[in-house]
């Protein structure tokens, strides 16, 4: 790394543009190179935002904020940090999927990323090399794309996931941004709109599957562990096909987690004590309705399961909570085209009299009462007034988070839940939800996104060296999470509200690394797990 004259100033690590005091400059080969005045960070900050306020729309917003980035990492957190609630949504779910979609006509920059052709594996260790350029990397976050939020396949477009969410782990835990790489692992699309759009950026070809693809990956595994062995591999947007193989065959080796599977179980997770928290019911008093059984949806019924077993239940007993209801209706052991994740979790014919009615989500509502109803079906508009009046007939409060992403994708929205059942929801959603004011009560709206947990979860892994992410560290950020809701206020939400993510992200690292700490899975010797997690935090000042 060259770190003098203008290589410093288009170097978004190192520079601070007109921060740079008259001495840096002297000493930097810089003096001329900026105008006269030295600012504060402060100052720049300030600037910086009213450019921001001038801009529309909020994609518009975006590509400033994506620019000051690229020009000024410092300086791009330094003002995240000041405005946390309003940049989220920008920087990350739901205009990140309007920057996705719109990819290949609104690119200038590759964003520090990592681009890995399925056609070239032999590239990709020295491509890893040339994209940390020297850096020491402790935190990789890798998608192909193939199910970018709920949107499916879009190539190496989805790259700006991977970004987003590392920018999310910075702003929320404090993760030094020198020391993260995204990654698109480019493996085809088969999305036929990119394919025939001649600005389409990424590998002109259907997606490749199978031994080729699992061959792919399994290289890219071992190069990222020999260049950064102490980093941790977070995956992203992975087709249902994939994701759970991927997680199983090196959750035990590596320290490694599936965003979408484990963090989404753990956010849910969470939220449903939160929920409790206030109804004050007990989780093994819950029946689970699951509507979209895939990635995110098992995600979540398995970590259910595994707190259930937690509380005492046999496995049989645990599972007799959970009801699946995915394109075929609700999940028969019978059923066609079941997925491994799903089988474990079907019902049998014999409990009902009516098995061939149960083809959709109104009729298993009407059957079965739910006390529990998670949306991660990709399917907008499917929680409809009957279904949610249904439930909320049978049930006191009803848990309901319709969690699919981007908004266009959401089950239903928060305020037709609360209106639809007189207040008594108790209500998460995938992204953020303005308060609802129905009947002089206002409800504030718990975000049900991964974004809240994977960050402290993450940072706490890094910063405590772990080897392995175990059950027994996730059900503790779960539980620290879990129990931050203030029961008692009329209207409140199942889950703490953005404005506070930093504090509870902070949380979750100290109990994740304490946990790791406690299991002895640390690589480093670490007297006070605490303590590390305060000496890992980077802070954005110059
Ligand atoms: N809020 C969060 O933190 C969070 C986290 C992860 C995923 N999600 C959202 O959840 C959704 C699913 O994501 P995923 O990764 O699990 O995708 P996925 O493709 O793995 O799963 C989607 C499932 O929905 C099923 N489905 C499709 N159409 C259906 C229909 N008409 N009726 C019932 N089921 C249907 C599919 O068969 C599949 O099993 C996405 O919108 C994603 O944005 C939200
Ligand atoms: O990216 C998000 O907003 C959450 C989640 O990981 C998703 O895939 O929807
Ligand atoms: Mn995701």
């Amino acid at each position: 790394m060259t770190t003098t004259g203008y290589s410093i100033l288009r170097n978004p690590f190192l520079n601070k543009g007109t921060a740079f005091s008259v001495a840096e400059r002297e000493q930097l080969g810089l003096t001329g190179t900026l105008p006269s005045q030295v600012q504060t960070i402060e100052e720049q900050a300030e600037q910086a935002y009213k450019q921001f306020q001038a801009k529309s729309p909020l994609l518009e917003k975006r590509i400033f904020l994506m620019n000051l980035f690229n020009e000024n990492v410092t300086l791009f957190y330094h003002l995240m940090d000041q405005h946390v609630s309003e940049f989220m949504p920008i920087v990350y779910d739901p205009i990140v999927a309007e920057s996705i979609e719109q990819y290949n006509e609104i690119y200038t920059n590759p964003q520090n990323a990592a681009f890995l052709s399925i056609d070239h594996p032999e590239n990709i260790e020295s491509t890893l090399k040339n994209v940390a350029d020297g850096r020491d990397i402790k935190l990789v976050v890798v998608t192909d794309a193939e199910g970018i939020l709920g949107m499916g396949d879009w190539g190496v477009n989805g790259v700006d996931i991977a970004v987003g969410k590392l920018m999310v782990y910075t702003a929320a835990a404090g993760i030094d941004p020198a020391t993260v790489l995204p990654v698109s692992i480019d493996a085809g699309t088969n999305n036929k709109k990119l394919l025939e759009n001649p600005l389409y950026l990424g590998n002109k070809h259907e997606r490749i599957a199978g031994e080729k693809y699992l061959e792919f990956i399994d290289k890219f595994v071992t190069a990222e562990q020999k260049l950064f062995p102490e980093s941790l591999l977070h995956w992203e947007d992975f087709g249902r096909s994939n994701a759970q193989v991927i997680l199983d065959k090196y959750k035990d080796s590596i320290a490694t987690f599936n965003d979408d599977i484990q963090g989404t179980g753990m956010i849910v997770l969470a939220g449903i004590f939160g929920a409790l928290h206030i109804s004050k019911e007990k989780l093994v008093d819950q029946r689970f309705l699951t509507f979209g059984a895939g990635t995110a949806g098992m995600g979540i019924v398995n970590q259910i399961f595994s707190e259930l077993k937690q509380a005492g239940l046999s496995d049989a007993e645990a599972r007799n909570h959970f009801y699946l209801v995915d394109k075929q209706g609700l999940l028969f052991d019978d059923t066609e085209d079941l997925t491994e994740a799903q089988k474990p979790f079907t019902r049998s014919r014999k409990e009902f009299v009516n098995s061939e009615q149960l083809d959709n989500l109104e009729a298993v509502v009407n059957e079965i009462h739910p006390t529990v109803l998670i949306g991660t079906s990709t399917q907008p508009g499917t929680f409809t007034e009957a279904i949610v009046k249904s439930m909320a007939q049978s049930t006191e409060r009803p848990i309901i988070f319709p969690l699919s992403n981007p908004t266009k994708l959401a089950e239903a929205t928060a305020e037709n839940l609360i209106k639809w059942t007189d207040g008594k929801a108790l209500i998460a959603t995938g992204i953020p939800a303005d308060n609802v004011t129905y009947k002089g009560v206002t409800y504030k709206i718990g975000q049900g996104n991964n974004a809240l947990i994977y960050p402290g979860l993450g940072f706490g892994l890094v910063a405590s060296t772990a080897k392995l992410l175990t059950q027994e560290t996730i059900s503790s950020a779960i539980h620290a999470l879990g129990g931050l809701v203030d029961a008692d206020e009329p209207g409140a939400a199942v889950l703490p509200p953005v404005s506070n993510l930093t504090e509870f992200s902070q949380k979750i690292a100290e109990i994740t690394a304490q946990s790791v700490v406690k299991q002895g899975l640390n690589r480093e010797k670490i007297d006070d797990p605490k303590q590390a997690v305060q000496d890992a935090k980077w802070a954005a000042e110059y």
